[in-house]
């Protein structure tokens, strides 16, 4: 006979080892088990789910899969998404996030900043500064392939814009730290008037907004966000220097784009779509301009909201 306390003790090692390897097999890693992109899946979800923005489609798409593809990058993945409020900066953020990370947004790889939120105050720059460069060296160092996504970015502190700039250049090493696998993404309203006012265009002449290229809308993104007091510095500092590899613009949603966010919010709870339920919400928007109505004030972003207090009544 074993005697009681060694039976004890290494059972209570056997279960505590076991314990352990159940955590760590569902501990997320930074491996092929938990970080795998779906290039099938990205590219589905986009021509699916994102409604009305056949050019951020088209460019996230190729930027994405081109850049995950390359076993070598030069440099890291830097991405500006443009556009008005509610019209899919965030949404499409989380679709790389959830074809790249088996945990999606919540992947202890995706880094999310919210300018205003998380460094309200100008007089603390320095300290923001030293903590987000001292946040994206550990995480990168820990694991390559990290997403940082940057939302409101026309309203980071110029401070900070110049503390991010060297992990988004061709260099091979920061510090002994390699950043050419990470993504960094950046979300602005900057260029959204004058996106908006291409698209209007476009439509007083009658004209298909998917007739609307990349070329009718860079110089003019461009211009805004330089002559922007806020970005003015943003743009010199990193767009000029040609750090960022792919500039996306995001075009103002009409009514029949809220309608379609409406019935995938519908499907999305389980219920069955109700055509008039679509109708009234999509009313209850407010478009602009004021006149024509023609785009949607919010873009999608308050459906949700708007369908909760419809399907309560
Ligand atoms: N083009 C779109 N196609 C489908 N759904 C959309 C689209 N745009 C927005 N939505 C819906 O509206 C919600 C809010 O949009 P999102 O947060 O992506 O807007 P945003 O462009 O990031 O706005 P903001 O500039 O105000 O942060 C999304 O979660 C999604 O459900």
């Amino acid at each position: 006979f074993e005697p009681i306390t060694t039976t004890v003790v290494l059972g209570g090692l056997g279960a505590s080892l076991l314990w352990g390897s159940v955590q760590n097999y569902f501990r997320e890693g930074c491996n092929a088990k938990w970080i795998e992109f779906n290039g099938t899946g990205l590219k589905v979800d986009l021509e699916e789910k994102l409604f009305g923005q056949h050019l951020a489609s088209r460019v996230i798409l190729k930027a994405v899969t081109g850049f995950l593809s390359h076993e070598n990058p030069k440099k890291p993945l830097v991405l500006s998404l443009h556009g008005w409020s509610g019209t899919g900066k965030n949404y499409v953020s989380q679709m790389i996030a959830n074809n790249l990370y088996r945990k999606g947004m919540r992947s202890g790889f995706v880094h999310q900043f919210i300018a205003t939120a998380h460094f309200p105050h100008a007089e603390n720059v320095d300290v923001y500064k030293e903590q987000l460069q001292q946040w994206i060296k550990g995480n990168v160092s820990s694991c390559p392939r990290s997403l940082f996504i940057f939302d409101e970015m026309d309203k980071l502190h110029p401070g900070l814009i110049d503390g991010i700039k060297p992990y988004l250049d061709y260099y091979e090493h920061v510090d002994g730290v390699s950043y050419r696998q990470a993504i960094f993404i950046f979300l602005s309203n900057a260029g959204g008037e004058k996106i908006n006012k291409v698209a209007l265009d476009f439509w007083n002449d009658g004209r298909q907004r998917e007739e609307i290229q990349l070329s009718d809308l860079e110089a003019a993104v461009s211009l805004d966000v330089f002559n922007s007091k806020q970005s003015g510095f943003w743009h010199t500092s990193i767009i000029d220097k040609n750090l960022v590899d792919f500039f996306v613009p995001f075009l103002p949603l009409e009514y029949k784009h809220v309608q379609k966010c409406v019935r995938e919010e519908l499907k999305v709870r389980g219920k069955a779509v109700n055509e008039d339920t679509v109708s009234v919400v999509a009313k209850e928007m407010t478009y602009f301009p004021k006149q024509e109505r023609v785009f949607s004030d919010k873009g999608c972003k308050i459906v949700e909201k708007k369908l909760d207090y419809y399907l309560e009544d």
